[in-house]
């Protein structure tokens, strides 16, 4: 039985999930449920349709066919903006908007949801100084290091801070040190997360559950721990790889 069973509970619910892209299967009859404040891993190796599952959620794929439920309610049933105010994306190669700045980036989201400038400015200064921006809030973004322009996007979802944070490799050019604060945060909040991450050793020390993807099916799924073992490394990441507690002990492409 790959599949969770009814998920009652579940801050966010995906049933039986096909997605087509130029008519080829990318993501097949998927389900997964995050039960209210877990954090929850999309691993697999390139090419296993982790991105294109995500991209349904933040509505910018359709599917082909099943259910996406947030708190019990289908997304469909809910508008572009009351489901913007459920969930809220990381997203790989986010379009840099030319001419603005960090704070504009943030002002954006927090503007989309209709709150006073006091809540506004009080959320922009707090995100911003979490990713460390504070200093270059007002220069121009398409001057900032990729690493900075992704912290950029991350203090926007913060100030945001939907109840569904969906994060597509949240890690991408950030260097360790904004890996673990910026995730350590998330976790802090409590919020419900979905996330896809290449890195292991973030996926084992954050989760609480990991799904396989491979060739567009989740065909594993359970506690870090348990599932990576390495027997799974080897079948599906093609690596001679273990874990001890959590540091990942490499020996080598196989
Ligand atoms: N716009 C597109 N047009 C054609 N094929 C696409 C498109 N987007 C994704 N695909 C294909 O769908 C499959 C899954 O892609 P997806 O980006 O979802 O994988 P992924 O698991 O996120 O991979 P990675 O780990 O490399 O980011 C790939 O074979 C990819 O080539």
């Amino acid at each position: 039985m790959l599949h969770d069973p009814v998920c009652r509970d579940a801050a966010l619910c995906i049933r039986n999930l096909s997605v087509s892209v130029e008519g080829r299967g990318v993501v097949q009859d998927a389900s997964l449920c995050v039960p209210k404040g877990e954090i929850h891993g999309l691993l697999g190796p390139n090419g296993a349709g982790k991105t294109t599952l995500l991209r349904t959620l933040y509505r910018a794929t359709r599917p082909a066919s099943g259910r996406i439920e947030a708190f019990g309610r289908e997304m469909d049933s809910h508008s572009h903006v009351e489901w913007a105010q459920v969930l809220g994306a990381l997203v790989q190669s986010a379009g840099l908007l030319a001419g603005l700045t960090p704070r504009d980036i943030v002002e954006i989201g927090l503007e989309a949801k209709g709150l006073g400038r006091g809540e506004i400015r009080r959320r922009l200064v707090e995100a911003l100084g979490i990713v460390g921006l504070t200093d270059k809030a007002d220069q121009s973004a398409d001057r900032l290091s990729g690493g900075e322009l992704q912290r950029c996007y991350f203090a926007q979802l913060l100030a945001c801070d939907p109840q569904v944070y969906v994060l597509d490799e949240p890690t991408n050019h950030l260097d360790l040190h904004y890996q673990l604060v910026l995730l350590d945060e998330v976790r802090r909040r409590g919020r419900t997360v979905l996330m896809c991450l290449h890195d292991l050793t973030l996926a084992m020390r954050y989760c609480h559950k990991v799904y396989l993807m491979q060739s567009g099916r989740i065909v594993a799924s359970g506690a870090p721990a348990t599932l990576l073992s390495r027997d799974m490394l080897m079948t599906h990441y093609r690596v001679d790889a273990q874990f001890r507690g959590t540091s990942l002990d490499v020996t080598g492409p196989v």
